[in-house]
């Protein structure tokens, strides 16, 4: 595998060194191991990789590497477990593993995740990545989000929350399941507030005002109103409300009984389910002021569409092209304004078509009146297209690695 990794004009001369930084005792190793072939720097490495390794009998620890833009997640992923093992750690067979591109809150919660695919080149990945990740996005100090991007290398049995859901006592006590997760505990545990505005005693302005206050102030930015309706408020902060395990809860084909709050998780689990059962079309509309959360709604919601397509599954190609679409269209069609560092200019109507099977075949996204005067003139601390911004960081890049 490794002689794919690096071409033999360069096996000669390398010499790998890793440092496994243990996060939690602050420990630092280094191993170095030369001519072997097996512990290759590939070829062209221009690019520092760093992985968060979580896996069972070793400490928390990162795993650092040059790499090329062109080597696989694949690739990678055995590298750094070749690494681990030269070091004493006792590794199982490379399927055990994922390697996932996620991003920090501020408390070092994951609130992103997305699984790499052998296909995905992590080196291309990390380009994307803000530049300044203290002020992600952007350089605005207002923003009150801090998001940390990173890769991540966990043991599927133990991070695969694809296993939670056949716990049995899951069902009865899933606040005690988020025992560790004092977020989630209380997002799942029973409180005063009414989850379902049309169970309000009172059905005024300003009982419902009150009771989605309260509700936000408890962390719990769903509410819903009857069957069909979400109110989603912006935090403007991750909660971990995304990660897999809790995609895994709302699946009412695995879990038909269980009572949930209410979740964006949940609308889209209900538009397939309903679609699935009378063969007919569903359509969610996702409507607010400009940075209410529309976009992120809409992430979530295709990230849920193709979790349930893929039941739990590694995603096929089709899910992957559906979900990695979206940073494409944004670069083209997203901007900085007054109100939103990625506001969407442009209307989207999106369609996922699935066969009967439950599984995704095809999607098609419509764009309609996009805001082509920005081109031109934007208003004052405002923004031209992202893609604009993106093709400058490219070529700075390419050239001071070529005068380097
Ligand atoms: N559920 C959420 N949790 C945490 N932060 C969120 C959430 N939804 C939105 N945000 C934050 O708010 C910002 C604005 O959200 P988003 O871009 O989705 O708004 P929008 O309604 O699509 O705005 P526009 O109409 O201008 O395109 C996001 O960049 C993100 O930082």
């Amino acid at each position: 595998m490794m002689k794919d990794f690096e071409p033999p004009s360069q096996r000669r001369d390398s010499a790998a060194s890793i440092k496994l930084q243990s996060q939690l005792s602050n420990l630092t190793y280094r191993v170095s191991k030369s001519r072997s072939g097996t512990t290759a720097i590939p070829a062209d490495p221009h690019y520092d990789l760093v992985f968060d390794v979580n896996v069972d009998g070793i400490p928390p620890c990162q795993v650092q590497l040059k790499t090329s833009k062109h080597t696989r997640a694949d690739e990678l992923l055995r590298h750094v477990l070749h690494q681990l093992s030269s070091s004493g750690y006792q590794r199982k067979a490379v399927d055990c593993y994922t390697l996932s591109e996620v991003v920090y809150d501020d408390v070092g919660q994951v609130c992103k995740e997305r699984r790499l695919t052998s296909d995905d080149h992590p080196a291309q990945l990390q380009l994307l990545w803000p530049k300044d990740q203290n002020s992600p996005g952007s350089s605005d100090t207002d923003s009150s989000i801090r998001e940390t991007y990173a890769f991540r290398i966990c043991e599927s049995s133990t991070d695969s929350l694809d296993q939670a859901p056949h716990s049995p006592w899951l069902e009865c006590d899933l606040a005690s399941y988020f025992a560790s997760d004092s977020y989630l505990h209380k997002f799942f545990s029973d409180d005063n507030t009414v989850a379902d505005l049309c169970q309000l005693p009172e059905l005024t302005e300003p009982t419902i005002l009150a009771d989605l206050k309260e509700r936000f102030d408890e962390g719990r930015i769903y509410t819903s109103a009857g069957p069909s309706i979400l109110v989603s408020i912006n935090p403007y902060k991750f909660y971990p409300l995304y990660n897999p395990k809790v995609v895994s809860l709302y699946q009412t084909d695995v879990h038909p009984s269980l009572k949930l709050p209410p979740h964006i998780f949940a609308i889209a689990d209900t538009a397939y389910n309903t679609m699935l059962r009378y063969r007919r079309d569903q359509c969610v509309v996702i409507s607010g002021e400009s940075g209410s959360g529309k976009t992120e709604c809409t992430h979530f919601i295709l990230h849920h569409l193709t979790a349930l397509s893929h039941k739990g599954q590694q995603g096929g190609k089709v899910e992957q092209s559906i979900l990695s679409a979206a940073p494409v269209l944004e670069a083209f069609g997203n901007a900085k304004t007054a109100h939103n560092n990625n506001s969407s200019r442009f209307g989207k109507y999106i369609q996922v078509f699935y066969k009967p099977d439950g599984k995704v075949c095809r999607a098609n996204v419509q764009q309609y009146l996009l805001e082509k005067s920005r081109i031109v003139t934007q208003a004052r601390n405002e923004r031209n297209y992202h893609v604009f911004y993106y093709m400058l960081a490219g070529s700075t890049r390419r050239r001071s690695a070529s005068s380097s």
